[in-house]
């Protein structure tokens, strides 16, 4: 074959690097039950998981080194060293399967940073499955599972996504039966909140007001609004105890849940540990009237819409 015979086909190229993306969904918690602290620093949880179509993008390609950059929704505030959650997945990953973690892993960031919205446990998930596929470790899915659950507790759920029970400190997974598809508005805030200063604020409150914390538990009523797919029963049963610690902790976030309240809101809730408020809406136009409101409050930074369950993570 002379050279003037050659197709671009044949020419020869440089190798292309292998990479792989995955998308890992946020979380909102549709009820969060939290019982007494426990001697290791943790508290029990009953809490049913619920992902949203809010989503990080974790690329991973091969490397000499590992190496982490990040760009999107609050980029400037995730740190890029190895107390980044999805280095320490691939750190962790590599060691368990007995390879240098050589990796170069890239955030896109769709979820907001210390939001209570899970976004650096989707980043640990989303590492988690984007190493597992590059360096065909041929882990089981049980065994990702308790790598996830030693990065945190909000880490498994982000592997499997839909609706799911969450106990002991998050970290058990069970299925939930659950129908239909859900509007939502998420309000996000001006600054991030800590999950272990909400927590620890749960726990002075309820020891000033000599309460006892209860055992942590799901109501029936929940579970049966999910059953039914039904947004108006969802709404009146969303409940998230760390509320009031989040709240007593930034007062503000009694306006941004009123304003949604006012705006016709099915259903008002905490996500998580907070900052970030999330809203139900009845149907796609009450989304667009509630959405509309809450980007003129004050205490709103920004405001997103996204529709539940959303998958968990997944190979893109
Ligand atoms: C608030 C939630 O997002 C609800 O899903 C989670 O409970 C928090 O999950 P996470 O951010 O993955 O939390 P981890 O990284 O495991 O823990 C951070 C800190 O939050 C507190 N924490 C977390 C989970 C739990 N069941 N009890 C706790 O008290 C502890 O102070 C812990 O040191
Ligand atoms: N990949 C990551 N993305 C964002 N923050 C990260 C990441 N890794 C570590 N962090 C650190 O973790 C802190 C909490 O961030 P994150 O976005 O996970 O909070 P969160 O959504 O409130 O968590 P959760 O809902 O699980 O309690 C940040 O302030 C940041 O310093």
């Amino acid at each position: 074959m002379t050279a003037a015979a050659l197709t671009p086909e044949d020419e020869p190229r440089p190798r292309l690097t292998e990479s792989v993306t995955v998308r890992v969904p946020a979380k909102v918690n549709l009820a969060l039950s939290v019982g007494p602290p426990r001697p290791d620093g943790y508290h029990d949880l009953a809490t049913v998981f619920h992902a949203v179509g809010l989503f990080d993008e974790v690329c991973a390609a091969e490397s000499e080194t590992l190496t982490l950059t990040c760009e999107g929704e609050g980029a400037a505030e995730v740190p890029l060293d190895a107390t980044n959650l999805a280095w320490r997945a691939a750190v962790l990953l590599a060691e368990t399967t007995g390879r240098h973690p050589a990796v170069r892993l890239h955030l896109a960031k769709g979820i907001p940073v210390a939001g209570g919205m899970a976004g650096g446990s989707a980043d640990a998930a989303g590492a988690l499955v984007a190493c597992d596929a590059l360096w065909g470790t041929g882990l089981s899915r049980d065994e990702l599972h308790s790598l996830a659950a030693r990065l945190g507790s909000d880490v498994p759920f982000a592997l499997y996504g839909g609706t799911a029970m969450g106990t002991g400190r998050g970290d058990q997974i069970a299925p939930v039966l659950a129908r239909g598809e859900f509007h939502w508005v998420f309000a996000f805030a001006h600054e991030g909140l800590s999950t272990p200063a909400v927590f620890r604020e749960l726990d002075r409150l309820r020891e000033a007001a000599g309460e006892e914390a209860p055992a942590p538990g799901v109501d029936d009523e929940l579970l049966r609004a999910l059953r039914a797919g039904d947004p108006a029963l969802l709404g009146a049963a969303l409940r998230n105890d760390l509320t009031r610690p989040a709240t007593s902790l930034r007062p503000d976030l009694r306006a941004t849940l009123q304003a949604g309240r006012e705006a016709g809101a099915i259903g008002t809730l905490l996500s998580g540990s907070g900052p970030t408020c999330a809203f139900l809406a009845a149907d796609a136009t009450g989304a667009a009237a509630v959405a509309e409101a809450l980007a003129a409050a004050p205490s709103v930074r920004a405001v997103r819409r996204a529709l539940g369950p959303a998958p968990g993570a997944h190979v893109l």
